[in-house]
């Protein structure tokens, strides 16, 4: 078997042609979704993360700002900005990039986003909201990992889910939402044992472990859904994931490469969050 290969970027481009429709429609009636995009320090992965935020902002139309920090910002100065957005009306949507220096505390920093204008869905209420199945900001990774599979209709139900990692941005949420779908979801993470024998009978197998190629060919099942949420920089400087991509296409019946995967998704499903935020903000949801 040959996988048919999910492009999250063909996808996301797409879903972001129809938000721009509906932005221009969301403009005529004098609503201009707004994002704030807060990046502390200078690195280089979340300074190219924070631009591929802007640059899709720009796309489908929501007015985005960037506030750029130094790395020596205080705790009590983000904070303080994190209030001035809160009470501006035209920000519909706070981000804070992530990772944030060792002397800022980001359960701190995520808990003081107001949950209407917490479009990253880390808030503790937004993800209790996720956790009882009612409306709210699902996280943009975990949510571009369901909309991709949708897209080529694989029906969740009864399917056996395994996620390697949990992360509070990716693992985590992304089993909750399989859960939702009526997956039967396993967490898979450094101190399980017999990892092998879950990834095995993984029907869906999630990979977010930071690792390059952790997973091959050999580890999966005959005909899995194989999502590889890794990015990886080589010693040349390219992008790998946490999936070996050549080895697995031959067993698996869908997978995601690295680059143009997972990632495009995740932007675009905080353009999608933001301008749900403007609709919620006027009434419109
Ligand atoms: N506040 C947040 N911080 C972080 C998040 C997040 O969702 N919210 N997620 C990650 C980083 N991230 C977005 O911020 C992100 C990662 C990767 C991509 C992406 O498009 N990757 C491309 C390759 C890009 C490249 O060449 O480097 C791909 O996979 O094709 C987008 C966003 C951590 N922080």
């Amino acid at each position: 078997m040959s996988a048919e290969v999910i492009y999250g970027s063909e996808l996301a481009q797409s879903l972001r042609d129809e938000m721009k429709e509906e932005v221009i429609g969301l403009h005529s009636k004098g609503i201009i979704p707004g994002l704030t995009v807060v990046l502390i320090g200078d690195d280089p992965a979340s300074k190219s993360y924070v631009k591929g935020k802007q640059k899709a902002s720009n796309y489908v139309g929501v007015d985005s700002e960037l506030i750029e920090l130094p790395d020596s910002t205080t705790q009590e100065e983000l904070l303080s900005l994190i209030d001035t957005l809160n009470k501006k009306d035209s920000v519909h949507g706070i981000l804070v990039q992530l990772p944030l220096p060792a002397h800022i505390d980001e359960e701190v920093i995520i808990e003081a986003i107001s949950p209407e204008k917490d479009v990253d869905g880390f808030h503790p209420i937004s993800i209790g909201r996720m956790m009882t199945g009612k409306d709210t900001f699902y996280p943009c990774t975990p949510y571009g990992i369901i909309q991709m599979m949708k897209s080529k209709n694989i029906s969740l139900e009864g399917k056996h889910a395994v996620v390697i990692g949990r992360s509070n941005i990716v693992g985590k949420p992304v089993g909750q939402l399989l859960l939702s779908e009526n997956a039967t979801v396993t967490y898979c993470h450094s101190r399980t044992k017999n990892m092998e024998q879950y990834i095995a009978s993984a029907d869906i197998l999630i990979v977010a472990v930071g690792k390059a190629h952790f997973i091959n060919g050999d580890h999966i099942k005959d005909g899995a859904i194989v999502i590889d949420v890794g990015v990886n920089r080589t010693e040349d400087g390219s992008l790998t994931g946490d999936v070996d991509f050549d080895s697995a296409k031959e067993k698996a019946s869908y997978i995601t490469p690295v680059p143009k995967g997972v990632g495009p998704m995740t932007i675009t499903m905080l353009m999608h969050n933001t301008i749900k935020s403007a609709k919620k903000a006027n009434e419109l949801l």
